[in-house]
């Protein structure tokens, strides 16, 4: 029997779609895989590939039709064992769908796609003249939540102690005043109830903005993270999404210990269906907070307490919102790359500093956002320097540091002058004594010290 080939749904809100030009003919033989035609949409345009094997039949739909519908017949496939169709000229309009119900795996594997694949935007101009305020990490967090909550009657807040008591690290300072305890919502001891409470009011049209006291506790909740929240866009073909932001400090703090000294954000990184950010200074973390809040995927935001203190430039704009999925490079170099994020970022900062006195100029290039991760801003700057260090404050093993060397070595090979080293803390549950914990800690001196190596000096 004849495959009918229908118009996909290349995003999950996309209902009908642009037949911008056919890639096959009838009587071409195909394979899975295949790109068959390109489909335009409001958004982009995109490749539509075959998932099956054979001979194209008809072509119903011609090119240029504008606004077939998701589940229109526009092409058929005979399988092997079938004669080819007589090669027919596609004038006809498009087949009005009884039902737009696009083929399901193409659906499924379409729903989570482009998303990720979508260039992200760039930063938005900063007008010239813009005031610049000086804003604690921890205020900027406060006020990303505080425009959105002001902005979006669907956005809450829920975790332990973040209503009477302002945040176990003051980051809901004032929200319980300005929004009331039905938006600022204090929990029990239990990551796993409100994560799920936030899961399901997300599914259900809400913005759950969950607060973990730390990202150590979420292990309780991380079921609804991994198999609730990350899984419902893909498993529902796109018809149902999770708009929750999980947040909370990540990875050591000082002299906690081993349970409460951890960094997570290899292991959501590596969880397709969440957004993973981990933000250094008080201007991302205003505008990612708030990119968050928006984004119809669940986002796991990773903030550090070691920071919350630390005070940036925030430009004093009506809506200051970042593109998620897009690193910076926030210093210029020629001579070698150091890549990193969230306290890294200042580690690798003070190593540039000090390889400056020296002769070497590094480039600093902070990812900001873990997944999507931005390969082409990591890889336009080794193309240019030829050298790179990735440097970050976690574990060595199965981190964000060899997915960084993965990319090198696969896509970068060319531009390497030297092998790509990472800086991570020591492969150790975080000692407590204080001697110990400073040995097991990235610093900007061991950032140094690798970036020595690449270069040769
Ligand atoms: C799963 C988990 N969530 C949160 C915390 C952080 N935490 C440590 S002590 C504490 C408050 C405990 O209060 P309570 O049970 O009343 O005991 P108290 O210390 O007042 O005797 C919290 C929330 C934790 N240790 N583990």
């Amino acid at each position: 029997m004849a495959i009918e080939l229908k118009m996909p749904a290349l995003s999950p809100t996309m209902e009908e779609g642009t037949l911008a030009k056919w890639l096959v003919k009838p009587g071409d033989t195909v394979k899975s895989g295949d790109i068959l035609a390109e489909i335009e949409t409001d958004k982009a345009t995109m490749e539509f590939e075959s998932i099956d094997e054979g001979t194209i039949g008809e072509l119903l739909v011609t090119e240029g039709t504008e606004g077939v519908k998701v589940g229109t017949v526009i092409a058929t496939l005979q399988g092997e064992d079938e004669p080819a169709a007589p090669a027919a000229s596609p004038e006809a309009a498009p087949a009005p769908a009884a039902e737009p119900a696009a083929d399901p795996k193409a659906q499924a594997v379409a729903a989570i796609a482009p998303r990720h694949d979508a260039k992200p935007a760039a930063d938005p101009e900063i007008p010239a003249g813009t005031t610049m305020v000086p804003t604690t990490v921890r205020e900027a967090l406060r006020d990303a939540m505080a425009e959105e909550m002001r902005a979006d009657p669907g956005v809450f807040v829920m975790g332990e102690e973040v209503a009477e008591y302002q945040g176990a690290y003051k980051v809901t300072q004032g929200l319980l005043d300005e929004f009331g305890a039905k938006r600022v919502i204090d929990t029990p001891i239990t990551e796993y109830g409100f994560a799920g409470i936030g899961a399901g009011a997300a599914m259900g049209g809400l913005k759950p903005v969950i607060e973990f006291m730390t990202f150590n506790f979420a292990m309780q909740a991380i079921d609804h993270i991994i198999n609730s929240a990350a899984k419902t866009n893909y498993m529902s073909g796109g018809q149902m999404r999770c708009p929750i932001v999980f947040r909370g400090p990540n990875g050591a703090a000082a002299r906690v210990g081993a349970q409460h000294s951890q960094n997570y954000g290899p292991w959501y990184a590596s969880v397709p269906g969440l957004v993973v950010i981990a933000p250094y200074d008080s201007a991302d973390a205003k505008g990612l907070l708030k990119a968050a809040i928006r984004s119809q995927d669940p986002v796991v935001f990773l903030e550090n307490e070691l920071v919350y203190g630390r005070t940036f430039d925030v430009p004093q704009l009506d809506d200051f919102v970042l593109p998620i999925g897009k690193a910076r490079v926030v210093r210029e170099g020629k001579d070698v790359t150091i890549v990193s994020y969230s306290i890294g970022v200042g580690f690798a900062l003070d190593a540039a500093q000090q390889l400056a006195a020296e002769g070497i100029e590094a480039e600093v290039i902070d990812l900001r956002t873990l997944r999507p991760l931005d390969k082409e801003t990591v890889l336009a700057s080794l193309a240019k320097t030829n050298r790179m260090v990735v440097a970050e404050e976690g574990f060595p093993i199965c981190s964000v540091a060899s997915e960084i060397i993965a990319i090198a070595m696969e896509e970068g090979f060319d531009s390497l002058d030297a092998p790509v080293l990472r800086v991570c803390n020591e492969d150790v549950p975080m000692p407590y004594a204080a001697n110990l914990e400073k040995a097991a800690l990235i610093d900007a001196g061991k950032i140094v010290a690798a970036v020595k190596k690449v270069c040769y000096r």
